[in-house]
């Protein structure tokens, strides 16, 4: 059974200090405490609006953490370019609209085969690991392919905001076969987007999954617990739910 990774998202760190236009809480602050309390990643979205990760946030980043940046954003050319000279290990591309709250949906790589392709070699040619956030549909999953994509990341927002026991069943068993389809087909597969405490474990629990993103939910717990004890209780869950509670500290 392969290990689960945590890449944890810390855009809402920013969120907050950019509330008040202070230097405090700072993200690369954050990112420390959630790598020395088990985080195997560091996520962020520069959203061209910047209304919480900032192009100084990623400069810095990329020169402190001492895991692996992953870094989510739109498929335009300022965000490519931006991405070629930070050189993170990982960029995954996300769908973007300045009026929307937080990211809506998976990115349609289908619809946009030719820009997302275009895109995708000149990161592999950057030397970037390229992931493609998309719905767990199969035409977006054989467009991934298309684009030579090596990861993709499996939106798991409708899972996150159904409301019913049936509705949260019918869409674990849409995100798992997808998952295990795209896993047949050779990519590597990461999952993420309104994943909480409560929510997490059947996720966690699909063994094709590599890594699940986690923001929100983690920055939320952080609030009342402390940031390092909600990442730890974050990954504990997940271990948890891939090799069974005797196994987890
Ligand atoms: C792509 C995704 O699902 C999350 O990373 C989300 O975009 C976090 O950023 P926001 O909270 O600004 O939407
Ligand atoms: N790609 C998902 C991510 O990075 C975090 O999403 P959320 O947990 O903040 O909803």
């Amino acid at each position: 059974m392969n290990e689960i990774f945590l890449g944890v998202n810390i855009d809402h760190i920013a969120t907050l200090r950019n509330a008040r236009g202070t230097a405090y809480p700072d993200p690369v602050h954050a990112a420390d405490i959630a790598e020395r309390a088990g985080a195997d990643g560091i996520t962020v979205h520069l959203r061209e609006d910047r209304r919480h990760i900032t192009d100084r946030d990623v400069t810095l980043l990329a020169q402190t953490i001492n895991t692996r940046l992953n870094l989510e954003m739109a498929v335009t050319d300022e965000m490519l370019a931006i991405a070629e000279q930070i050189k993170p290990a990982f960029c995954c591309l996300v769908p973007e609209k300045r009026q929307e709250l937080t990211t809506e949906g998976g990115l349609d790589v289908a619809g946009n085969l030719a820009a997302v392709k275009a895109a995708c070699q000149r990161l592999a040619a950057a030397g970037i690991e390229v992931s493609l956030f998309i719905d767990a549909q199969q035409h977006q999953i054989d467009a991934a392919l298309e684009c030579q994509a090596p990861y993709i990341e499996i939106h798991t927002g409708q899972y996150a905001e159904a409301t019913t026991p049936g509705a949260v069943e019918t869409e674990l068993e849409r995100l798992t076969t997808g998952i295990r389809y795209a896993h047949r087909q050779g990519l590597k597969v990461n999952a993420g987007h309104g994943l909480h405490y409560h929510n997490v474990k059947p996720v966690a629990a699909i063994p094709e999954l590599v890594e699940l993103n986690i923001g929100h939910a983690i920055i939320a717990r952080a609030a009342f617990d402390g940031l390092a004890r909600a990442v730890a209780d974050m990954r504990k869950l997940m271990l948890e739910a891939r090799f069974g509670s005797h196994t987890v500290d």
